[in-house]
């Protein structure tokens, strides 16, 4: 609970009629009904709720964040009225034949059901001129010393992501909310893909914006990070290329608007896919870093990702889901079943270098939550190490690699936890948003039913790395390398293992239904397909910045207090 402070005003206000004694301070605009009430007790504090405000009507005392309102508006003639949005007309001013009264009306973010927000709004009423200005432009201050909220912001549509609706959504519900705000905009529905990213690399004026937005999928984010990461490091004389390179953080926020199929880097950072949630969460400027891995083939870049990198199954599903775009969403779900029942396993060799001395595992029962300490603290920790680099990095090159072979069904690296509506807690539940490493989750060759198990078990309380066929390592960084990829030692090696089979009759054998399985998948990178499988990972952490705050824990006002919520 946020402390008032000093109080920049008091004055009695009237809200729909009614007296209210209402206060601003830096941190809180506060409006308390004069007249107590029956249900009212002062010792009672929790009808007085400062981080979830409540209906003007609904209660005595309601609390804002200042850094949680949106704008004040000045409303304009006396016993004018004013259409809302939901069509139904308001009056502004009391009919109180009273002097000259002007109305000021806040607008501010109100929490609802399952980490949604809303932009709500109360007017108060003042008794004379002079008061009114100096409340308007009070709060006004107030918002304008908030330094970290944008002014100006690049807008990226992709209109064809997810249902087709990028820029009907973003037209609708975000527009109108930028506008109120005084967030100006330049918009660029894009044209082909790739476009946002070749846009942002070479063409976009990045100087005049404080941030850029994405409305789209996970693919459009993708895109997003790619034009800004390479401009970034390009503007700084860095090798991007180069694998063991430290990259520049980009001074920009990016700002993610769902409106993919998937959109788990939204869902993961915010809590829910809603436009209008994150539209405000651009527009008060949160702040949430996140790490971003760099993927390379023999010391070339390839790609970045954020969330999944899956071999396998997710592999599978995603080139299998290409051919059926038109589809839209629910592409994912055709060939997520037809993958399951294919059970194809692949073979290889996974190097990885365990996370050392940082904080948490990934079976931790605690998640990443909003002011997460572990990333703070493991942040805070690898850009020291950075600072010593020779030492360290040498040691981490040298020792500690370890090996895995074998066959396996899925391996996928989650850099953060990758919920989203098909899986509330994701493919990694404990994983965090900015501690610099991801989650190296190998899926071993087994049943159809225990492969199934494991499925389920993301869309369940169960555990799904409980099982004898799957591991999870948090790593900094890894490498795979498929069968047929090897180097000669290597081949021999397994030669000498598997007696004098021959390798292409053995895949045969294990697959009599179809006899030709493939030898290899493709990997998934935050849902683009990869040119190579033989990849070499490293996670760069902190190394973007999102509009978000990573999800909020409800607090148990949340439900009690709240109307929205009910
Ligand atoms: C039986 C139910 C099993 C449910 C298992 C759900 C696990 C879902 C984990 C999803 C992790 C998603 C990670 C994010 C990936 C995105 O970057 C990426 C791109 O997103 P975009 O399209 O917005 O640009 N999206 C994807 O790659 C999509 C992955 C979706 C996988 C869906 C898998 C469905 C599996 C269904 C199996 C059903 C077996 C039924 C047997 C009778
Ligand atoms: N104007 C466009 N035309 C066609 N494809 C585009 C366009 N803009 C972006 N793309 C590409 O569309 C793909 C999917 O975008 P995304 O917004 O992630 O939707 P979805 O979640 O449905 O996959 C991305 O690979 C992106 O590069
Ligand atoms: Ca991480």
């Amino acid at each position: 609970m946020e402390r008032p402070g000093r109080l920049l005003l008091l004055s009695e206000l009237r809200v729909r009629n009614t007296a209210y004694d209402v206060s601003l301070s830096r941190s809180l605009l506060t409006w308390k009904r004069r007249i107590s009430s029956p249900v009212y007790h002062p010792f009672r504090p929790r009808f007085c709720v400062p981080s979830f405000p409540r209906r003007p009507d609904s209660g005595v005392c309601h609390s804002v964040s200042v850094s949680e309102i949106i704008s004040v508006r000045e409303e304009e003639e006396e016993n004018s009225s004013r259409q809302r949005d939901d069509g139904s007309w308001k009056k502004i001013k009391e009919r109180e034949g009273k002097d000259c009264r002007q109305a000021f009306t806040v607008l501010y973010v109100e929490r609802c059901r399952q980490h949604r927000w809303r932009c709500a709004e109360v007017t108060f009423t003042c008794p004379e001129e002079a008061l009114y200005q100096r409340w308007v432009s009070s709060i006004r201050e107030q918002l304008a010393s908030i330094t970290s909220r944008p002014k100006h912001l690049l807008v990226y549509i992709n209109p064809y992501g997810g249902k087709r609706q990028g820029k009907h959504i973003y037209e609708q519900k975000v527009a109108p909310l930028f506008a109120q705000a005084g967030v100006s905009t330049h918009v660029i529905v894009t044209e082909y893909a790739n476009y946002a990213r070749d846009h942002l690399r070479t063409e976009a004026e990045l100087k005049k914006f404080d941030g850029v937005v994405c409305v789209g999928g996970d693919g459009m984010f993708s895109e997003i990070i790619h034009g800004l990461i390479w401009r970034t490091q390009i503007d700084g004389s860095v090798d991007p290329n180069c694998p063991d390179q430290t990259l520049l953080p980009s001074s920009l926020h990016i700002g993610i608007i769902p409106a993919g199929s998937t959109d788990c880097i939204c869902f993961a950072t915010v809590g829910t896919n809603d436009p209008v949630t994150s539209a405000l969460h651009i527009i008060v400027g949160d702040s949430q870093p996140m790490d971003v891995c760099s993927v390379h083939h023999n010391n070339t870049f390839l790609r970045y990702s954020v969330s999944l990198l899956g071999y396998g199954f997710y592999g599978d599903v995603l080139t299998d889901s290409e051919r059926k775009r038109w589809m839209g969403p629910a592409r994912y779900d055709l060939s997520g079943v037809k993958m399951f029942l294919t059970h194809h396993y692949y073979e290889g060799t996974v190097s990885y270098l365990p996370a050392r001395g940082i904080v948490g595992t990934p079976r931790d029962a605690a998640k990443c939550r909003s002011g997460c300490v572990v990333c703070q603290h493991n942040g805070q920790l690898l850009s020291k190490r950075a600072e010593n680099y020779t030492m360290d990095e040498d040691s981490e090159s040298d020792g500690e690699w370890r090996t895995i072979r074998g066959k396996f069904l899925a391996i996928n690296a989650a850099s953060m936890s990758c919920a989203c509506p098909r899986s509330p807690k994701g493919l990694s539940p404990a994983a965090h948003l900015a501690d610099g490493t991801t989650d190296l989750i190998l899926v071993r060759k087994c049943s159809r039913f225990d492969f199934l198990r494991h499925l389920l078990r993301h869309t369940s309380k169960d555990d799904q790395f409980d099982l004898t066929f799957v591991e999870v390592h948090r790593v900094r960084r890894f490498r795979f390398t498929p069968r047929y990829c090897q180097s000669d030692s290597d081949l021999e090696l397994d030669l000498r293992e598997n007696g004098k089979r021959q390798i292409f009759s053995q895949i045969c054998r294990d697959h009599p239904a179809c006899g030709c399985a493939p030898a290899y998948s493709s990997w998934n990178c935050d849902g683009e397909i990869l040119t190579h499988t033989a990849i070499d990972v490293r996670v760069h952490c902190q190394l973007i910045k999102l509009f978000a705050r990573g999800i909020e824990e409800p607090t148990v006002f949340e439900d009690l207090t709240n109307p929205c919520a009910i």
